[in-house]
């Protein structure tokens, strides 16, 4: 592809310009890693959080780049240098061209809690609708020809282009995926062609990359003031404090604003929750949408999957789909991996497995679980190394809050001194018991269950690795539990 074309106007930005003789460059690929790019790239140096991608220039020309794209030319560069403004965006929006095809229906969905889910049920209602559908997000790519696990919850836009345009080659049309603030505030996304946004909740998340939480909610609302193109719908979660800032936001760009939830708008475009009764493992939903009422059957715990359900249904609806077919396929939504999952019992206790990494999330898994717990409800967690140390004591205390038995493990320890993470959660957490090897903490929780317990495993969901020091060793919550079960059988 020539330069010109990988980097048009629209791409570059107003100030900025290319060369005849550069624009006319034949371009292979693009890299932003100094150590995969191959001969022919284009290398884009961006300032990133640890280090500046200028430094490694001369790497980057060493193994073949032809062309170079940044914010700040260095003295002398033996291959031709673009300046622009922005390299991040300018990145995107490249890899969007270099990768030019797209789903025809694409929603977004942002939130600090809920967007795997929410990936995960807007493919299931559109596949239940017959439509070809994927989802990209923490858990990876699902798509009907494959599942590829990624790390993280927005790839790289090289990585995030590359795979939107592979399913869309392969006759995928409708694909919904996870905008983490990461993601949106290093313009991971841009360039994607997002039909509808969908925002969940926000809650303390986050706070070793976002200065505040002011910051942390614009970074967010970025799918809504520049990403979802006017007349695009935006499927908010009225249930929130932030909720009313949210929907302010995509008034103002012009977006079809669909509340949903228990403040959502029933009478309009929105979906209204009036009832919800717990029964069984499943709850009974009574909804209004358009002044019409739908009662259904959610086969989910936890009222946080109702806002998860209603959120993709909205982003369904909002994209086109039939309004009383949605509702109606909410009935059929499976859990994602690792969220509020039922994975076992001992003794008629069930054992579920959650991603509860941060206080709010955590809090809300314990009260789903409050019901089945007639007798004692016990939690298995931690806090990850290297990541928000702030949120440590909050655990600790929601946890011994909302739980009757507190086990405190590890978690992904990554550089950090485990016990140090562990005895930042113990001050907090009363009457807790600390194990810090993760298998034997689940064997614990596991072995003291009688009639009438529950118990949660939190903080690892889907993850199939324990990271501690720079290495990711095997580990699984699914795997602990099984082996534990298992031991008690023998
Ligand atoms: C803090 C953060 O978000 N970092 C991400 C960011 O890296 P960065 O731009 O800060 O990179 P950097 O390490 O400072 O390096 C700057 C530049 O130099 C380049 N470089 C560096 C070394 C070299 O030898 N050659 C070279 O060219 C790098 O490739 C980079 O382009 O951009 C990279 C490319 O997109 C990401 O891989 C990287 O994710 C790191 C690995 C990460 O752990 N991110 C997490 C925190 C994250 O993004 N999480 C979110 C949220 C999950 C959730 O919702 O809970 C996610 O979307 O997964």
């Amino acid at each position: 592809m020539k330069l010109c074309d990988l980097l048009g106007q629209d791409v570059l930005g107003n100030d900025a310009a290319i060369e005849p003789a550069v624009a006319a460059l034949d371009v292979s690929g693009i890299a932003l890693d100094s150590r995969v790019v191959r001969p022919g790239d284009l290398f884009v140096a961006i300032a990133g959080s640890k280090t500046d991608g200028a430094r490694f220039i001369d790497a980057a020309i060493a193994a073949g780049a032809i062309a170079v794209v940044g914010d700040h030319a260095p003295a002398a560069t033996k291959v031709p240098f673009v300046t622009v403004a922005n390299p991040r965006r300018t990145l995107a929006l490249a890899a969007a061209r270099f990768f030019p095809a797209q789903p025809a229906t694409i929603a977004a969905v942002t939130g600090t809690s809920g967007k795997t889910s929410v990936a995960a049920f807007t493919r299931q209602i559109w596949e239940r609708l017959g439509y070809a559908s994927a989802s990209i997000g923490t858990i990876g790519l699902v798509s009907p020809k494959r599942t590829v696990y990624g790390s993280l919850t927005t790839p790289d836009p090289i990585a995030l282009h590359r795979q939107i345009d592979e399913i869309a080659r392969e006759g995928v049309t409708h694909l919904a995926f996870e905008a983490s603030s990461h993601g949106l505030d290093q313009y991971r996304l841009d360039g994607v062609r997002v039909s509808a946004g969908g925002f969940t909740n926000l809650s303390r998340d986050h706070m070793d990359y976002h200065p505040s939480v002011a910051h942390y909610l614009a970074a967010k609302l970025r799918l809504f003031r520049e990403l979802v193109p006017p007349g695009g719908a935006a499927v908010i979660s009225a249930d929130h404090d932030c909720s009313a800032e949210a929907i302010e936001a995509a008034k103002a760009r012009g977006l079809r604003v669909m509340a949903v939830g228990r403040n959502g708008d029933g009478a309009g475009e929105g979906i209204r929750l009036t009832e919800a009764v717990v029964e069984g493992f499943a709850q009974k939903l009574t909804l209004e949408h358009r002044g019409k009422r739908f009662a259904i059957r959610l086969p989910l715990v936890g009222e946080f999957q109702i806002e998860n359900a209603l959120v993709s249904a909205g982003l369904a609806i909002g994209t086109g789909s039939d309004a009383a077919n949605v509702v109606a396929s909410l009935e059929h939504l499976e859990g994602a991996k690792g969220r509020l999952e039922r994975v076992g019992e001992r003794n008629g206790a069930p054992i579920f497995v959650d991603y509860a990494h941060k206080p709010d999330a955590l809090a809300k898994a314990l009260q789903a679980l409050r019901p089945y717990a007639k007798r004692r409800l016990v939690v298995v967690f931690g806090a990850g190394g290297d990541r928000d140390a702030g949120k440590r004591p909050i655990m600790g205390e929601i946890a011994a809050e909302n739980a009757d038995g507190v086990i405190v493990t590890d978690d992904n320890p990554r550089s950090e001194k485990p016990e140090a993470i562990r005895a930042a959660i113990l001050a907090t957490a009363k009457g807790a018991r600390e194990i810090g090897d993760r298998s034997a903490a689940i064997r614990a929780a596991i072995e003291q269950l009688e009639e009438g317990d529950a118990l949660l495993i939190a903080g690892k969901g889907h993850e199939t690795g324990q990271i501690v020091g720079g290495e990711v060793l095997p580990f699984s919550d699914h795997e602990a539990v099984a082996a534990a079960l298992a031991s008690r059988v023998a």
